[in-house]
């Protein structure tokens, strides 16, 4: 299953990785290739997906011995560790095979409804899941740093939007990071963010709804990934902002996502937990 390292004791975490072909799919491999802790054990792609039966380091021009395959018993063949960056249903499809055979899963996939959420919280009873619509390490920063402000500007009148901007590929809005900034800001004033959040604004709308949390949402061009929290008052605006100008970012807090479930057991954890944020 997983090859000792000749210069250490320690096994290597065996990884494989949901969406192989995909833009993290591909970020995660190389750094998993890249990784002497780590084994890059099975690789996953959607059905009908020309990447199937290829090599998952041939656009690397290199030959991993993994095959690219739908197959998801054979993907998780030997996995200690699953990544997935896909869409819902198919993380929730891996996630049922993998609970069943104690493999952890890392889900970076974001859009799931609540119900599908649910079904993540209950499969986490069986095997170690980690859920975070963003692995950066500066957005998780970000995350803090949006509790603090929103509990030091909760009297005042501040009104808050979250604007986040993305590449033409991007198939939910607003991002998962954006609707978790949303979560972050209404929990840390005592509130939820189903009551408060304004997702559309189109024609005769009327004034601002007092304590909303407004969204915005861009999609152009190959943008990675941008997220602004406003706080308006009166006579100010205090703006946080991050900016991802490459995916580097969100597959290396994966590679720590997973070696830190490889030491869990069951159980539903986020990059807090890895960070040591909570
Ligand atoms: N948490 C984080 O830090 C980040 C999260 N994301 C999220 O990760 C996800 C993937 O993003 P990205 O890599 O840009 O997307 P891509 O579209 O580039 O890649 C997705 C991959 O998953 C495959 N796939 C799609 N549907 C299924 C399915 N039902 N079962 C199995 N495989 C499937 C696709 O195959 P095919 O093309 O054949 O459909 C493709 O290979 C998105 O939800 C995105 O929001 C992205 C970046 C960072
Ligand atoms: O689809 C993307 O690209 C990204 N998706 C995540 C999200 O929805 O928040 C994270 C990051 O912003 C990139």
């Amino acid at each position: 299953m997983t090859a000792p390292l000749s210069s250490s004791t320690s096994p290597r975490i065996a990884v494989a990785i949901a969406g192989a072909s995909g833009r993290m799919g591909r970020m995660l491999i190389e750094a998993v290739l890249a990784s002497p802790d780590l084994q890059l054990s099975g690789a996953l792609d959607a059905p009908g997906n020309p990447s199937l039966g290829t090599d998952a380091g041939a656009f690397l021009g290199r030959n991993t011995g993994v095959q690219i395959t739908a197959e998801l018993g054979q993907g998780l063949q030997g996995a200690d560790v699953l990544i997935d960056f896909t869409r819902p249903e198919g993380t929730l499809a891996h996630l049922a095979l993998a609970a069943e055979r104690g493999v952890g899963v890392v889900i970076g996939t974001t859009g799931f409804s609540d119900a599908q959420k649910a079904q993540i919280r209950q499969l986490a009873d069986k095997t170690p899941v980690l859920l975070s619509p963003n692995m950066s390490v500066g957005v998780n920063v970000t995350f803090k740093l949006l509790e603090m402000a929103a509990k030091a500007l909760q009297e005042g009148g501040y009104d808050i939007e979250i604007v986040e901007a993305h590449h033409k590929h991007k198939v939910d809005a607003p991002s998962g990071t954006a609707l978790k900034m949303g979560e972050v800001i209404a929990e840390a004033q005592g509130t939820q963010l189903a009551d408060r959040a304004v997702y559309e604004r189109f024609g005769h709308t009327g004034a601002r709804v007092a304590n909303s949390i407004g969204f915005a949402s861009m999609r152009g061009g190959d943008i990675v990934g941008d997220h602004t929290v406003l706080f308006a008052g009166d006579g100010e605006r205090i703006e946080i902002s991050h900016k991802s100008s490459s995916r580097a970012g969100y597959a290396n807090g994966s590679l720590r996502a997973a070696r830190y479930l490889a030491r869990q057991k069951a159980g539903l954890f986020d990059m807090y937990d890895v960070l040591g944020l909570k």
